[in-house]
């Protein structure tokens, strides 16, 4: 199956949620502007619609020698308004939803649009937004190269990690995992759950001891090794920030003993199915540690995919990947156009 087809059947909720919507938006205009009927039955969403340039009977005169037209809508003020808030229930936020809108009404305003249009312009537009930040987790010549896991309990950190080193192990990576939230005998477990499933040694300690010594300890085996990447997964108990922020600056201090360029990667997983939320997790992590790329989780379980748009718009932080399903190979190389058209429902480019 090919990327882009997997990433449209796995984002289908979100998908569902705009396409749908905008089929919506633009049909119940369509109807009202082939049988016009008086104004006070007319919805308020067709209500401020001039007329529209091209004769409505062309759409009938289709219909009567069998050719359906596809239903067209003036792009007017008020349909602007109903995009805007079909995007901002899509979670891309009110300031990217307005954006969005109004670049995509420079030069139409007062033209007859289909949805299959707007979900083109719109896919362009949220494309434009995100190519900038659409990056791979750049690769450099330290060996051990360091990348510290950070992000909220459950957001997929531990998931990220062993897809991350299964691509990493496939393409010849010598990879070394360290079991950093030693506080959850459960979420270390699932670590070497996972490292097995990837083939990739995880490094663990005894439960409640600390992050800092493991991460020093698994530094040491990572040079002596000969590892390519390091991969440390770390605690996500934002209920108390000060003590995690301590947990982080410590890991930081050690492994710098060692190698004074680490980490050299800074990684926050996210949750798409936490929406707007996920803007707040950045804001709190880039406080906390020196987030240098997102991933982002769990596409394929949401409707609320909008949210990776605000987040390029908004903090202009890399993304690396994104995740679309619990299995190994569910983590995909983020790809702008590929997202925006998955997400707006417009189907592959042609
Ligand atoms: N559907 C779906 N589920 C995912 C994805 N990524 C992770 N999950 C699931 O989300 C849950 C939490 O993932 P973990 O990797 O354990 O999250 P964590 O951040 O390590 O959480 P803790 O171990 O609690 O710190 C698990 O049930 C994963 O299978 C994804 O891309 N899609």
């Amino acid at each position: 199956m090919s990327f882009f087809k997997k990433l449209k059947d796995r984002m289908l909720k979100s998908s569902a949620r705009l396409g749908e919507g905008l089929d919506a938006l633009v049909d119940e205009a369509g109807l009202d502007e082939a049988a016009p009927r008086p104004a006070a039955s007319v919805p308020p969403l067709a209500e401020p619609a001039p007329q529209p340039a091209a004769p409505a009977q062309g759409g009938m005169l289709g219909r009567l020698f069998g050719r359906e037209e596809e239903p067209r809508r003036v792009l007017d003020d008020a349909m602007l308004e109903n995009l805007e808030e079909l995007l901002i229930q899509a979670d891309m936020g009110v300031e990217t939803a307005l954006r969005v809108t109004a670049n995509l009404a420079e030069g139409r305003f007062g033209k007859r649009v289909s949805a299959q249009e707007i979900r083109e312009l719109l896919a362009d537009e949220i494309a434009r937004i995100m190519e900038p930040v659409a990056r791979p987790m750049p690769l450099y010549p330290s060996r051990p190269q360091v990348v510290l896991v950070v992000g909220v309990n459950g957001s997929g950190k531990t998931t990220t990690i062993g897809k991350l080193a299964s691509q990493f192990r496939a393409a010849g990576k010598k990879v070394v995992i360290a079991a950093g939230d030693t506080f959850r005998a459960a979420a270390v477990e699932q670590l070497q759950v996972w490292g097995e499933r990837a083939g990739v040694p995880v490094m663990t300690a005894p439960e409640g001891s600390d992050p800092a010594s493991l991460a020093f300890d698994a530094m040491t085996r990572a040079q002596e090794e000969g590892a390519d990447l390091l991969m440390i997964d770390t605690a996500g108990r934002l209920q108390n920030r000060a003590d995690l922020m301590e947990e982080l600056a410590k890991i930081v201090r050690v492994i710098r003993k060692k190698d004074p360029s680490a980490p050299h990667n800074t990684l926050l997983v996210l949750d798409a199915t936490t929406g707007q939320n996920a803007l707040s997790q950045v804001e709190t992590f880039r406080k906390l540690a020196d987030v240098s790329g997102l991933v982002m989780t769990k596409l394929d379980g949401t409707a609320r995919g909008g949210v990776l748009v605000a987040l390029a718009d908004r903090f202009g932080l890399p993304i690396h990947a994104i995740g679309v399903g619990e299995q190994i190979d569910d983590l995909q190389p983020f790809d702008p156009r590929d997202f925006a058209r998955a997400l707006t429902g417009a189907g592959e480019a042609g």
